[in-house]
């Protein structure tokens, strides 16, 4: 502040100087010559001096103070004076005065000004450059706000004719509203003058009339709303499904799933709240104001005028309000969202929890983050507080002068006494609608960034297109990596595979091995089109595999990963996941390929069973046989076992292998820690560090004293005569 006194101060006082000698000069022209009326003179005088001020302050203060707030001060400087005295002169007949001493008067008014300005830079300290930035944003923040909603009238399209019926009820509502408080001023002036039957009982017929009509329209106005919204929610939320569930399995990996459910539940309801409500506010509100101000003309133009010194006061107090509540409402929002974050890990990881006997910590950090939601919560009631009391303020202001005018113009007989209340009343409720107006194009704004954040998923476009058609009656199940190279989208400069080439024969059984983190689940994942290799390419019977239409390609090449999912459903909703077409002897026949039949017999409602939230009510090596079943039933023509049999124990993978042996021409990928899976494989491929070092059979790569041989040797020590 001080800095800001030392260099606007000196600025500041030259500006009054000048505007001392301009005032001066100007009135003593006026009174040599009188060339108008006192009235036009002082508004003449304040607009010269308002354009030659600004241009010299304009040039003065430049890098100091924002030019909005110059401008406004400078209006502030030199209206005060020509409205004030067209106010008494209007409404009071007082007679204007230009006297010489007009600029000696000027030194109050500079003097709150300079206090002011200096009260708002303590607030809300201005940068220029940064206030530049900040207005760009803001403005191309608020362009595609704009955007965003022409959008959403395009998804509302389905429902236009309940969203225009909307309309008309609430059109209809609206009017009827406003002739109220009118014919409860006749009633007022009808029961304070001489009073007449016919006349009170058809004021109060149509008063009532009115009021039915406008609760009736509300109602359906209110009904043809929500519906509109249901269903615009509904039809926004599964397109956005379809949309995030056709990602590529990168954007899951980048993107968190509270922000995508995040999205899925609050946003999408948020922008179709905003077509419909804000929209239905916002329209009932501009027509209240513009029929209000209609009302109030054809009263009483005199006390309209006084009036519209309301709706500045009520905008900058709103606008004020809104900003700063905004930005709390948004810090709470985060600061819950981040207590629901600790509480959830908590109880997802209760097993580790319990283990570490960590309760009491984890109980402190969720402590803490409620805590501090709580303090913003309490920041945001203050404002709120404040924000009520003020407005409180203004709005009793307003009354106080409305009765001390109100009484004039009745004591001059300008005026009923139920004119009077009447306008009261219509100016109470202009206010209303005024800070509603407000509020709600910024309510808008704000829905329509969260419309921005939805529209941003639904343009996406996978990065691994699912767009292939290609659908050959059989198929070989031969596969061929070409030179692949693939880095994973997360760590772009780390590669993963670097120029693996092999190949998978059909009918044959290959296993991969090779150290931890060598690249054999990154083989898998590019052959299930998890990801697109950078380089190279993988072909399916010698055509890419991309060319394969989506649901054939999974129906042929069927993956049992290192942990199988199950889905809180049956056991014949888990062996069957994504089938249409199947008969209970498939997946039965399935299940005891799988070597599952003998446990699920034994479960009490066999095959109906649910096996829990992801399969928790079953044993590791249980979930693994369902899953092997689920890929069996599809008669796949290649599998892929990805450490499938971990949790096997020797006799369910012996079964297992049998079965897999029997079945003609499948060809089976494996990757196995377990040696003696591997040992009896037609091919071995050996991956380390992202490279194929070593390919052949058992014995060819044993002989050959490399890799493997190595990996064997470490795999017997390790596991003694275990094996
Ligand atoms: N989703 C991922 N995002 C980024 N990097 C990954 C991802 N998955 C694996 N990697 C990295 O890629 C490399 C190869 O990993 P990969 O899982 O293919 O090895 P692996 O041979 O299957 O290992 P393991 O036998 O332990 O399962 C490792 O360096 C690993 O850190």
């Amino acid at each position: 502040m001080k800095r800001m006194l030392m260099k606007a101060g000196p600025l500041f006082l030259a500006l009054f100087l000048l505007d001392v000698a301009l005032t001066s000069f100007l009135t003593w022209l006026y009174l040599h010559f009188h060339p108008f009326s006192p009235l036009s003179a002082t508004w003449a005088l304040a607009l010269l001096r308002l354009v030659s001020l600004s241009v010299v302050a304009g040039k003065l203060l430049e890098k100091m103070v924002p030019p909005q707030h110059v401008f406004l001060h400078l209006m502030v400087l030199t209206l005060t004076s020509p409205v004030c005295d067209t106010i008494w002169f209007l409404f009071l007949q007082e007679p204007v005065d230009l006297h010489s001493g007009v600029a000696q008067s000027l030194l109050p008014l500079y003097l709150v000004c300079l206090l002011s300005g200096l009260f708002w830079e303590l607030l809300f300290p201005w940068h220029p450059v940064r206030d530049n930035e900040g207005a760009r944003t803001e403005a191309n923040g608020r362009r595609k706000a704009r955007e965003a909603l022409g959008r959403l009238w395009a998804y509302s399209r389905p429902d236009k004719v309940p969203l225009s019926g909307g309309f008309v009820f609430l059109t209809l509502a609206v009017i009827c509203e406003m002739f109220i408080p009118y014919y409860t001023g006749r009633v007022i002036d009808i029961l304070g003058s001489q009073y007449k039957e016919t006349e009170f009982s058809t004021t109060i017929s149509l008063m009532a009339l009115y009021s039915m009509a406008s609760s009736l329209s509300t109602g359906c106005r209110g009904g043809l709303f929500t519906l509109t919204i249901a269903r615009l929610t509904r039809r926004l939320r599964v397109l956005l499904f379809k949309s995030v569930v056709q990602q590529e399995i990168g954007f899951f990996e980048s993107t968190r799933t509270g922000e995508i459910t995040s999205r899925l539940a609050t946003d999408t309801a948020q922008m179709s709240r905003s077509i419909a409500l804000n929209v239905n506010v916002f329209v009932r509100s501009l027509v209240k104001v513009i029929g209000v101000y209609c009302f109030m003309l054809s009263l009483s133009w005199q006390f309209t005028l006084l009036t519209l010194i309301d709706p500045p006061v009520t905008v900058l107090i709103q606008e004020i309000y809104n900003r700063y509540y905004e930005g709390v409402v948004k810090e709470v929002q985060d600061s819950i969202a981040r207590s629901n974050h600790v509480a959830g890990e908590t109880i997802h990881a209760i097993r580790t929890v319990r283990s570490f006997a960590t309760e009491q910590e984890e109980a402190e950090r969720y402590n803490a983050r409620l805590l501090e939601t709580h303090q913003l919560k309490v920041r945001r009631d203050v404002i709120r507080a404040l924000y009520v009391l003020v407005r409180r303020l203004a709005e009793l202001a307003m009354k106080v002068v409305m009765l001390y005018y109100g009484q004039h113009l009745i004591r001059t007989g300008q005026m009923t006494i139920g004119n009077l209340v009447v306008f009261i009343m219509y100016q109470a409720e202009s206010g209303r609608y005024i800070r509603n107006l407000v509020y709600i194009y910024g309510d808008m704004l704000h829905s329509m960034r969260a419309a921005e954040k939805v529209f941003q998923y639904l343009d996406r476009k996978p990065e691994v297109t699912l767009e292939g058609v290609l659908k050959p009656q059989s198929a070989k199940g031969s596969v061929q990596f070409k030179n692949v190279s693939f880095s994973y989208p997360t760590r772009p400069d780390v590669p993963a595979l670097k120029n693996v080439s092999f190949e998978l024969r059909p009918g044959k059984v290959t296993a991969l091995v090779g150290p931890s983190g060598g690249g054999k689940t990154t083989c898998i994942s590019l052959l299930e089109r998890f990801y697109e290799p950078q380089e190279g390419e993988i072909l399916l019977d010698g055509r890419p595999l991309r060319d394969y239409d989506h649901k054939y390609l999974h129906t042929k090449v069927s993956l049992v990963g290192q942990e199988p999912v199950l889905f809180a459903r049956s056991v014949t909703e888990n062996v069957t996941f994504g089938l249409q077409d199947y008969s209970m002897e498939e997946v039965v026949r399935a299940a005891q390929e799988a070597y599952a039949d003998p446990f699920i017999q034994q479960m009490e409602k066999k095959y109906l069973t649910d096996v829990g939230e992801a399969g928790g009510t079953l044993a590791g090596g249980q979930k693994q046989r369902i899953a092997i079943a689920r890929a069996l039933i599809r008669r796949p023509r290649l599998l892929i076992l990805d450490e499938a049999s971990s949790s096997l124990d020797i006799e369910s993978e012996h079964k297992i292998q049998e079965t897999l042996s029997k079945m003609q021409g499948l060809t089976v990928l494996v990757v196995a820690h377990r040696l003696k899976t591997v040992e009896n494989a037609d091919k071995i491929i050996v991956i380390e560090s992202g490279r194929v070092v070593e390919q052949g059979d058992h014995g060819q790569l044993m002989q050959k004293e490399g890799m493997y041989h190595r990996l064997v040797q470490r795999h017997f020590t390790q596991n003694g005569d275990s094996e």
